[in-house]
């Protein structure tokens, strides 16, 4: 098994647009799935993964990729269980630094692109092990994104995995079209949609919510972050963004969707990923980790329950013209 922060079969450096070693097959840049033989593709790499959950947000900043982060921690606290977390916010991945993998790089082996492991049981993939400096700017157009996704999905060897867990870029754009028709091959139990109190935030949340019923992408339900804060000396707990028109709690009462929970604001949060470490770790006892704990938990009861893999949505075609 693979240390943590090593790579597995080290068998030259791999790049943007150049092929996986096991599949092979130039990338073809643009959205939308190819023949017969791509989708088979797919499904053949993906086929040991087990279930497949979204981490989306309308807005930038509400804390989305620190809750794919910190799930992807929590489902991997059970060693019985692979995880892989897929970064594919590729303007901004983040993922490397806050799961302490900066300056990693991916290579190829012979049965494709090796993922970055940070434990044995917890692989990563990003477009910033792609990149020379963490300060690099990607500016790509939405074909080249699109490439890189499906190259992502294609190539990388994953091995058998019980949680493939995926940070997208905030709002609904090319990457998600892509990510959602790409595996549409194979299936997706669902998505988590993180948001803040605010107005603002909630308003794009409703978006969020009408992209996945109109690509018929489950829901597994809303997180409310930064949802009030507890005073480390007296526990007391203040409202820092009070929300105006009920917060999550009402829009998903009114749109008929889960909330599977409310993180409160930790300063440390911030700190712990920053340094690359687990929060919950850190902070085992804190009311962010039980938290955090709470909504791991409904997620994999969700997976596991709701979902049996013989009872997974298989998300239909309708990407294949229009955009939502
Ligand atoms: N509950 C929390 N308490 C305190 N700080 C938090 C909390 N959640 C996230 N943060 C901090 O907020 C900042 C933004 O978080 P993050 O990068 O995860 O947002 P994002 O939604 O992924 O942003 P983008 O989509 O623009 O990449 C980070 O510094 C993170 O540490
Ligand atoms: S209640 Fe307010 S003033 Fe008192 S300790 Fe907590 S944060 Fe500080």
């Amino acid at each position: 098994m693979p240390q943590p922060g090593a790579v597995r079969g080290r068998r030259g450096r791999a790049g943007p647009g150049s092929e996986g070693g096991g599949s092979g097959g130039t990338v073809r840049a643009r959205c939308g799935l190819g023949g017969r033989a791509e989708v088979a593709e797919l499904r053949a790499r993906l086929r040991a993964v087990r279930h497949t959950v979204l981490v989306l947000s309308g807005k930038g900043g509400v804390g989305k990729s620190t809750f794919s982060a910190l799930l992807a921690h929590g489902l991997a606290a059970d060693e019985t269980k692979q995880v892989a977390l897929l970064d594919i916010d590729i303007c901004g991945p983040s993922i490397p630094k806050m799961m302490g993998l900066e300056g990693e790089q991916v290579h190829q082996s012979g049965s494709g692109w090796s993922p970055v492991y940070v434990e044995e049981n917890l692989g990563v993939m990003s477009v910033g092990f792609l990149l020379s400096s963490p300060d690099d700017a990607v500016i790509w157009r939405g074909p080249k994104k699109n490439g890189l996704i499906k190259q992502f999905l294609r190539d990388v060897d994953w091995g058998e995995v019980d949680y493939l867990i995926v940070d997208t870029p905030p709002g609904t754009s090319d990457e998600h079209l892509s990510i959602v028709q790409y595996l549409s091959a194979t299936h997706i139990d669902g998505a988590v949609i993180v948001t803040t109190p605010q107005e603002v935030s909630l308003q794009d949340v409703r978006k969020e919510i009408n992209f996945c019923r109109k690509v018929k992408l489950p829901i597994i339900g809303v997180v409310e972050n930064m949802s009030g804060f507890v005073c480390p000396k007296c526990k007391n707990e203040s409202q820092i963004f009070p929300p105006t028109t009920g917060g999550a709690e009402k829009m998903c009462q009114n749109l008929s969707v889960s909330l599977l929970g409310k993180v409160p604001l930790d300063p440390q949060i911030g700190k712990s990923c920053d340094r690359g470490q687990s929060f919950l770790a850190e902070a085992p006892e804190s009311p962010a980790t039980l938290s955090y704990r709470n909504i791991i938990q409904r997620i994999q009861e969700y997976c596991e329950h709701h979902h049996l893999q013989e009872e997974k949505i298989i998300v239909s075609s309708v990407l294949s013209s229009d955009s939502p």
